[in-house]
């Protein structure tokens, strides 16, 4: 049983079979093939307005790249405290953007509220020469906790931070999870909310290795390629980056594996419920469940059953468990055994 991360997951078959048929003889490098110059309008009809679509390779090249892009070196970019930004990228952010100062602020369940953010706006020192300038809100939708921003959430932030002269950032990582988890259109959770540019993420989610950097606002976007190019993340043979895309949002196949994999998640939330000695530390809207184990010894037990977790919080006695559009039934009943085993008899 395999619950490491999404990132552990294969390639979804449509996916796959989109990469053979890319795979057909030649085609003109760099994105200048056919499939990459499809992809401004299919992903413009998809979000229901005009955008532009840089296909990457990972999640990390998206938000730095297009963190670059919305602040100067000397600007501020205020994301949650345990944001991947923050946390996850090596430094990746500050780097592309030449020195922006990530500014951590705190939220609960992994997400920011708007308290939380106008107390980061307050405690930031302005009005001199010495001081970093507030320049850009990063939000995870689906959040690092498992959680999901409401649609208000988001609408409330954007705003508060546009007040503020900020644009907003969303790393989309797990963007089809939220998606599939509010039942929304791509746009309401958006543009539509105030999202000025979008780290669209596919790999989590049946692609091999396919991100974008998508921008509602095109201006955004004009030093984005030459960024790309210099960051060394241009790739010649973009044609297989942009199938996998394409067959990604094809027939809804990103909301159906998102939303596979959320059924799944909530198929282990049920059976932490019914196990003594075992809760959730966040609420689970997403396919990221976060365990709380009362006696950490089981957490070795459960490790020594043949499942594979990433111990998220060793000291806390917390594990990460991640389903993912792959996870089958039996994985999940096996691991009710696994868990009831681990954590002794259950009545
Ligand atoms: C929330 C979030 N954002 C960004 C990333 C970065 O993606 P990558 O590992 O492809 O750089 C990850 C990685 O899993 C992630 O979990
Ligand atoms: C945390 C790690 O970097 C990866 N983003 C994951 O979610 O598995």
């Amino acid at each position: 049983m395999h619950f490491s991360s999404d990132n552990a997951s294969g390639v979804a078959p449509e996916i796959m079979a989109a990469l053979a048929r890319a795979n057909e003889g030649p085609a003109w490098a760099y994105g200048r093939d056919a499939i990459t110059g499809r992809l401004d309008a299919l992903y413009s009809d998809l979000f229901e307005r005009d955008v532009r679509v840089f296909p990457l390779a990972t999640g990390t090249a998206a938000n730095a790249l297009i963190l670059a892009s919305l602040t100067p070196p000397w600007g501020a970019v205020f994301c949650e405290q345990m944001s991947h930004i923050n946390v996850d990228e090596g430094g990746a952010p500050e780097f592309y953007s030449n020195g922006a100062k990530l500014i951590p602020v705190s939220g609960r369940h992994g997400r920011i509220d708007v308290a939380g953010l106008e107390g980061a706006f307050a405690a930031l020192p302005r009005g001199d020469v010495h001081h970093v300038l507030p320049k850009v809100l990063s939000l995870t939708q689906a959040t690092e906790s498992g959680t999901v921003y409401s649609l208000e959430d988001v609408g409330v932030l954007c705003d508060r931070a546009h007040k503020e002269g900020l644009h907003v950032h969303m790393d989309g990582a797990r963007f089809a999870n939220a998606v599939a988890h509010l039942n929304c259109t791509p746009a309401d959770v958006t543009w539509k909310a105030g999202v000025d540019a979008l780290s669209f993420g596919a790999t989590k989610n049946g692609a091999m290795a396919a991100e974008a950097a998508i921008f509602f606002d095109p201006s955004l976007a004009e030093q984005f390629e030459a960024r790309r190019m210099r960051g060394g993340h241009l790739f010649s043979k973009m044609r297989f980056l942009s199938a996998q895309l394409e067959a990604y949002v094809t027939d809804d196949l990103w909301l159906r594996l998102a939303a596979h994999a959320n059924g799944q998640a909530q198929g282990l939330v049920g059976i932490v419920e019914e196990t003594a000695g075992v809760d959730l530390v966040h609420p689970v809207e997403s396919d990221e469940i976060f365990v709380r184990f009362e006696d950490k010894a089981a957490i070795s037990r459960l490790r020594d059953s043949d499942v594979s977790f990433v111990p998220w919080d060793p000291a806390a006695g917390v594990i990460r468990l991640v389903a993912s559009f792959q996870t089958t039934d039996e994985e999940v009943r096996q691991f009710r055994a696994a868990l009831h085993s681990a954590v002794g008899d259950q009545a």
